[in-house]
This record gives C-alpha cells, sequence and structure tokens, in this order.
C-alpha cells in the first residue's frame, strides 16, 4: 500500500552486485540491509532510485545521446521505421500518437519487445508478431545485452520491452497560454514486474503520486537509475509491493529523452497473489488475477488509435 511519502529513497545495491555470486549471501548483513531497503522502498512508494548499479555513467549518458540523435532526424527519416499493427506494435510513433487515458502523450517513441517465433503465444501473441529495427535505432544501447542476462532458464524465460521516448521541450512562445502541467505521458502504472528509467539529467519531469495525491516529483539524480514495481509484481506480492501511479511532466525548454526497460514475467504466465503473501493478511486475497500476456495485448491495443488496429 502506497503510504504519503514525500521523497524516493536511493538505494546503493552494490552489495547485492559484489556478493551475488558468494554462497553466503543471505548472512551477509550489508546484503541484508540492502535488502531491508528495498523492501521498504517496495512497500512505501513503490519507486526508488539505484546507484551501484554497474552500469557506467558513460554508457548511460551515450543510450541517451543515440536517443536525442535519432529524435532530431527529420520526420521522414524516423517514419522508416513507424510503427503499426502489421509490425507487431514495434518502431517508431510519431508525437500525440501514444494515448493513456484516451489523451493523446506529447512524446515521440520507439518500442521494442521480446522477439519470439511466430505462433509461439497462439493467437494471443500474433499482436505483437514482428522484429525489432535494431540496425538503425540501437546499435549501441547495450540493451540487449542486458536484455539477455534476463532470458534463459535462471529467469523463466521473461517477456521484455524497451521503449525510448522523447518529450519535446516547450515554452510560452511555442504553446502562448501554456498549461502548468503540460503532459509529457498521463498519469498510468507499468504492467509487468520491474521498470529501469535512464532519464536526461537536469531536467525534472517525471512525477509520482503519493496516497494523498500529492505529486512527487523523481528528480534526475546522475548515474542512478529510476525502478519502479509494475502491475503483476503488485499482484504476485498481494498487494504488498505498489505498482504506483506516474506520469511524466514537461515545463522546460528543453527536449528531453529517457530509455525504460520493462522487466516483464513470462508472456503466458498466470499471475496470482503469492500463498506466503496472502499468508501475511490472514489468508485474503487483495488482487485478482491476470494473465501477463491478455493485460498486455490489452493494454497495446488501449494505447493507439483505431487507425493503428486497423492495420493488421
Ligand atoms: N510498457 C509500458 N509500461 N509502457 C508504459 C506506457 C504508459 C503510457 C501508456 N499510454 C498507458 O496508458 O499505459
Ligand atoms: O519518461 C519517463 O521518465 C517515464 C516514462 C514512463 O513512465 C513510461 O514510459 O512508462
Ligand atoms: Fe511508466
Amino acid at each position: 500500500m502506497a503510504t504519503d511519502f514525500k521523497s524516493i529513497p536511493i538505494i546503493d545495491i552494490s552489495p547485492l552486485l559484489c556478493k551475488c555470486n558468494d554462497p553466503k549471501v543471505v548472512e551477509d548483513s550489508e546484503v541484508s540491509e540492502v535488502v531491508k531497503q528495498l523492501l521498504l522502498a517496495c512497500k512505501e512508494s513503490g519507486f526508488f532510485y539505484v546507484k551501484g548499479h554497474g552500469v557506467p555513467d558513460s554508457l548511460l549518458k551515450e543510450v541517451r545521446d543515440m536517443a536525442h540523435k535519432f529524435f532530431d532526424l527529420p520526420y521522414d527519416e524516423k517514419i522508416k521505421i513507424k510503427m503499426s499493427a502489421a509490425t507487431g506494435f514495434r518502431g517508431y510513433q510519431g508525437i500525440g500518437e501514444n494515448l493513456t487515458q484516451g489523451r493523446p502523450d506529447m512524446q515521440e517513441a520507439i518500442d521494442c519487445y521480446r522477439e519470439f517465433k511466430p505462433g509461439r503465444y497462439g493467437a494471443l501473441g500474433k499482436a505483437l508478431e514482428g522484429s525489432n529495427k535494431w540496425y538503425i535505432i540501437i546499435k549501441a544501447l547495450s540493451l540487449k545485452t542486458l536484455c539477455g542476462e534476463f532470458e534463459g532458464l535462471r529467469a523463466g524465460d521473461p517477456f521484455w520491452i524497451t521503449r525510448i521516448v522523447g518529450y519535446p521541450g516547450i515554452s510560452d512562445s511555442i504553446v502562448p497560454g501554456l498549461p502548468e502541467n503540460y503532459i509529457g505521458c498521463g498519469a498510468h502504472t507499468d504492467y509487468g514486474l520491474l521498470t529501469l528509467v535512464n532519464q536526461d539529467d537536469e531536467i525534472p519531469a517525471l512525477q509520482v503520486r503519493n496516497r494523498s495525491g500529492e505529486w512527487i516529483w523523481a528528480v534526475p539524480i546522475p548515474g542512478t537509475l529510476v525502478c519502479n514495481i509494475c502491475d503483476m509484481l503488485k499482484i504476485w506480492s498481494n498487494g504488498l509491493y505498489e505498482s504506483t501511479l506516474h506520469r511524466v511532466i514537461t515545463n522546460s525548454p528543453k527536449y528531453r529523452v529517457s530509455v525504460t526497460f520493462f522487466y516483464e514475467p513470462n508472456f503466458n504466465a498466470v499471475i496470482e497473489p503469492l500463498e506466503f503473501c496472502k499468508q501475511k493478511v490472514d489468508g485474503i486475497k487483495k488482487c485478482e488475477r491476470a494473465v501477463y500476456g491478455e493485460y498486455l495485448v490489452r493494454k497495446v491495443y488501449g494505447n493507439f488509435g483505431i487507425e493503428y488496429l486497423m492495420n493488421k
């Protein structure tokens, strides 16, 4: 359950990285301390910054620089990798094409989804069949390498999504009578397990809602990644962890980029509150079950107007 948090904690996870292969990891006091902080953050705000994550600052910056370069290209170039229902919703979408709660977001983006063999996830998976445009977009993004880490038996054959988002800058001279909260991305929760956000320095934009409805800034902290709990993890934890509402405000004249990686469950996974999480609240089930793939496809359809959907 989210609380009235006023700030988002910064957690140094380096002990986890150093000691993850140590057979005595569970007894390690530094590791226990990190785990304690993570647990608290997952319950109180569903959001935290991580530092000591092992991804060099220079690489985080390089990724964002490449995203800026892509979005700087003329529109005619960008639409060479245009997304549609026919591309499995993979590729570029222009400003105002993504909808949140039915309203256009003032952003442009490139969406990538885990690739899989046609037919692998049956009729449901058909919506997302297609290949990513890696060769143009993110040769050096290193996200593919990172994705590789998450795949395989060890992590249960998870799905993943990555979204490279650009928010055009704004100023009174461009939009006279500009509202104070110009929406780069409307209020939403994320769908899967855990989101990692690599955001531009110096441009506060991401906001997270606490229990009383106040919007708390997740200002950029150089070298950190913003992490947040998503809907499927909330269900698994029987509501113990919060999938917190967040949004993006644009009030800077500077163009802002964020690169998000969504770590998701297996596409076919049936997600239900785990028994030991129910036990913590006298066996009461607090969240409804969902099939991840169904949930995702419903969200993807909701994110686009009808012209996208007519196209497959
Ligand atoms: N794959 C994820 N989580 N993408 C997040 C996008 C959030 C905004 C979207 N229009 C929505 O309304 O959900
Ligand atoms: O741009 C950001 O900081 C976050 C974007 C976001 O919330 C999303 O794409 O799900
Ligand atoms: Fe989000």
